[in-house]
């Protein structure tokens, strides 16, 4: 069996198509869309995710801003930054780009976020919704997952589902949504023991170990749906994922590549969350 590839670039190109209309649409009746993104310090990973963010936002027409603060700021002053920023109706959307300096901590910065402009999914209130099935912000890579899922009609419910990986901003709530999408899910971690044993059985198999090609075939059940998460970079300066694609490629049914898999999705679907952001504001004022 040789795997389809679910190319999360060609799809990202296809919802900012549909997205750049809507946006229109809302501006027709008064609604701007609006990005803030917080950048602290000037790791180059970050400040490209960042411009990778701004260029998104210009494609779809959604208004974006980026306010770069140095890497020694003082968890007081971006927290103050966050609090002006939450109080500012043109701003819709708020992003904290993360991985923050050790002296700021992230859940403080994530907490000060207002749940209405929580467009990374990332606040107590939005998890405790997700968790709870209700409507909310969805994290992005979680949410670029499903929306690659059933982008080929891949079934979910009554499916095992695999995660590896417990991190707050894609193990943990990718495994919540695969629950609220009725699979049967097992989170595998780092003290996972037999590994293997689990991920044999995965019909859908999500990798974010964050080690470069630490799953090869022998994990993969044949037909088995699997998603790569990992972005690891090379000593020769090329990008890979987690899953070991070459081998992977004869087993699987369908397979996302790195780059472009679920890298682009994770920005796409912060430009979903934007719109239903500057929608739900203007509902409340209206
Ligand atoms: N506040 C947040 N911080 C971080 C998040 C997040 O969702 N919110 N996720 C990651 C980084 N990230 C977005 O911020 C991100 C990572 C990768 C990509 C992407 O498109 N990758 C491309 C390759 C790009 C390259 O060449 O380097 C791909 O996979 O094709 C987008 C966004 C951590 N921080």
């Amino acid at each position: 069996m040789t795997a389809e590839i679910i190319d999360g670039k060609a799809l990202s190109f296809e919802l900012k198509e549909k997205m750049k209309q809507e946006v229109a649409d809302l501006k027709t009746v008064g609604i701007h869309p609006q990005l803030t993104v917080v950048l602290v310090g000037d790791h180059p990973a970050s400040r490209s995710y960042v411009n990778g963010k701004k260029k998104a936002c210009d494609e779809t027409g959604i208004g974006s801003r980026i306010i770069e603060l140095p890497k020694t700021v003082s968890e007081s002053e971006l927290l103050a930054h966050i609090h002006t920023l939450n109080n500012d109706p043109q701003v819709h959307g708020i992003l904290v780009q993360l991985p923050l300096p050790d002296h700021i901590s992230e859940q403080m910065v994530i907490e000060t976020i207002s749940p209405e402009k929580d467009v990374d999914g990332f606040h107590p209130v939005s998890i405790g919704r997700m968790m709870t099935g209700m409507d909310t912000f969805l994290s992005c890579t979680p949410y670029g997952i499903i929306t690659m899922l059933r982008s080929k009609n891949i079934p979910i419910e009554g499916k095992h589902a695999v995660v590896i990986g417990r991190s707050n901003i894609v193990g943990k709530p990718v495994a919540q949504l695969l629950i609220n999408e009725d699979a049967t899910v097992t989170t595998c971690h780092s003290k996972t023991k037999h590994l293997h044993q689990y991920t044999q059985t995965a019909d859908i198999l999500v990798v974010a170990v964050g080690k470069a090609h630490a799953i090869d075939a022998s994990y993969i059940k044949e037909g088995a749906t699997v998603i790569d998460v990992g972005i690891n970079r090379l000593e020769d300066g090329s990008l890979t994922g987690d899953v070991d694609f070459q081998s992977v490629k004869e087993k699987a049914a369908y397979l996302t590549p790195v780059p472009r898999g679920v890298g682009p999705m994770t920005i796409t679907m912060l430009l979903k969350n934007t719109i239903k952001a500057a929608k739900g504001l203007e509902n409340r004022e209206g």
